[in-house]
C-alpha cells in the first residue's frame, strides 16, 4: 500500500457512513486524515474512530482539496450537490447512492468483479457502487458466470428494513414493541405494516409493473457485467428483518455446470462462504451474516425443471458487507492503482 491517504466521509452519520467508518477503522487501510462530513443535522456530533474522536463538520462548508478521497453515504441528493465541488477540488468520489449508477460518464462497480472499470473514474472523478441486492448477486454469481456463462437470472430478493435506513429500523422496532403493549401501529416509511408482514414493493411502481428498485437490479446487474445479453427477473420483497437481504436465485447458463462444480467454485472465491452440507440448518440466514463482510451461499442444486438450470440462496449484511465493504474495497484498488 502506498503513504497514507486523507479521506473524507459524507454521511458519516447514515447507517452505510458508520459502516464505512468501521471498515477503516478494522482493515489495513492507508489512512491519513479522516473527516466527517454531514450534510444536515448531525453536523458538530463527536465520532470515535480508530482512537480518534472527530467532529463531524458541515459540508458545505467543507474545503474538498484536503481530501484526495471521499466515500459519499449521504443519499442521492446529496451526491447531486457535492459531487461536482469534490472533483473541482481534485478530490475523487466514491457514492454509494443511485446518483449517478446510470450515467456512462461514471464506471459503476464491483470490486470483486469489474475492478477494472475503475481506471474510467476521470471524466467524473467518480465511481458508483451499486444497489445492494446487486453486490451480493453479482459477488456470487461471478464465478459462475466466468466458467459457464449465464443467460437468465430468476431472483427474489428479501430485503431487511436497513436497505431503508435508520427510520426503517425505527418502524419495525416501533411497530414490534406496539403489538406486544396491544397498542396502534403506526407506518410512516413503508405503505402498510412491516412488523410480522411481507411487502411486496421496493421502490415506486413504474409502467412495466416491476417497481424501481427491481429495475435498478435489471440495470445494474447488465451493466456491472457489460453484458445486455444476461436477461433478469427479480421481485423485490421487503421482510421484518433488521440486517441482512436474502435471494432465492435461479439461473440459467449458458454451458451446463454441475451444482458440485458451482459449490466448489464459490468455496474458492474470496468474499463468498458456502454453507451448504443438507442437515438441518446448514443454509445461511440473515442473522448469520449480519455485522459480517462475506456473503453467504446455500441450497445449490440442480434445478429439475430446467436442463442448465442452477438454484441457490444468497444472503449478506446489505449495509457491511454489501455497500459500505463495496466502497472501501474501491477506494483501496484505487489507491493501489490509480492515485498519482
Ligand atoms: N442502507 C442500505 O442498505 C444501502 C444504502 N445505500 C446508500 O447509502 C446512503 C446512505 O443510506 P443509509 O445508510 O441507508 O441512510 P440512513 O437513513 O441510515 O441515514 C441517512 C441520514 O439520515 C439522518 N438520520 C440519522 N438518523 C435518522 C433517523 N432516526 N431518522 C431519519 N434520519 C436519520 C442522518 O443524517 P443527519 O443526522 O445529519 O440528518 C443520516 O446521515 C444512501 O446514499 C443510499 O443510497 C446504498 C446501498 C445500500
Ligand atoms: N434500496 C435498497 C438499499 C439500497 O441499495 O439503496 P439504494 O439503491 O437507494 O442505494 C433497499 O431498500 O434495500
Amino acid at each position: 500500500m502506498p503513504k497514507k491517504v486523507d479521506v473524507a466521509v459524507l454521511g458519516a452519520t447514515s447507517l452505510v457512513g458508520e459502516a464505512i467508518l468501521e471498515h477503516l477503522s478494522e482493515r489495513d487501510f492507508p489512512l491519513g486524515k479522516l473527516y466527517l462530513l454531514s450534510p444536515s443535522l448531525s453536523v458538530g456530533e463527536e465520532i470515535s474512530i480508530a482512537g480518534r474522536d472527530i467532529v463531524v463538520q458541515d459540508a458545505e462548508q467543507f474545503d474538498f482539496t484536503q481530501v484526495r478521497i471521499a466515500l459519499f453515504a449521504a443519499g442521492a441528493e446529496a451526491a447531486a450537490h457535492y459531487a461536482a465541488k469534490a472533483a473541482a477540488a481534485g478530490c475523487v468520489v466514491i457514492d454509494s447512492s443511485p446518483q449517478f449508477r446510470t450515467d456512462a460518464a461514471v464506471p459503476l462497480v464491483v470490486a470483486e468483479v469489474n475492478p477494472d472499470s475503475i481506471a474510467d473514474y476521470l471524466p467524473r472523478k467518480l465511481i458508483a457502487s451499486p444497489n445492494a441486492a446487486t453486490i451480493h448477486l453479482l459477488k456470487a454469481l461471478k464465478p459462475i458466470y466466468d466458467a459457464a456463462g449465464i443467460s437468465r437470472i430468476n431472483v427474489v430478493s428479501f430485503q431487511s428494513v436497513s436497505g431503508s435506513g435508520k427510520e426503517a429500523i425505527n418502524e419495525l422496532a416501533d411497530q414490534t414493541r406496539a403489538i406486544f403493549n396491544l397498542s396502534e401501529t403506526e407506518n410512516n416509511v413503508y405503505p402498510k405494516r412491516i412488523a410480522f408482514n411481507l411487502l411486496p414493493q421496493i421502490g415506486a411502481f413504474l409502467d412495466n409493473g416491476y417497481t424501481v428498485e427491481e429495475m435498478k437490479m435489471v440495470n445494474e446487474t447488465q451493466r456491472v457485467l457489460a453484458d445486455e445479453s444476461v436477461a433478469i427477473n427479480p421481485t423485490t420483497v421487503r421482510v421484518p428483518v433488521f440486517y441482512g437481504h436474502a435471494q432465492a436465485v435461479h439461473i440459467e447458463t449458458r454451458n451446463s455446470i454441475s451444482a458440485a462444480t458451482a459449490r466448489d467454485l464459490l468455496k474458492n472465491t474470496p468474499g463468498v462462504t458456502v454453507i451448504d452440507e443438507r442437515e438441518d440448518g446448514s443454509f445461511p440466514t440473515p442473522l448469520d451474516a449480519a455485522a459480517q463482510n462475506d456473503v453467504l451461499v446455500g441450497r445449490i442444486r440442480a434445478d429439475i425443471s430446467h436442463p442448465n438450470g442452477l438454484n441457490m440462496w444468497i444472503v449478506a449484511d446489505n449495509v457491511r458487507a454489501g455497500t459500505a465493504l463495496n466502497c472501501v474495497n474501491i477506494a483501496e484498488i484505487f489507491i493501489e492503482k490509480y492515485l498519482k
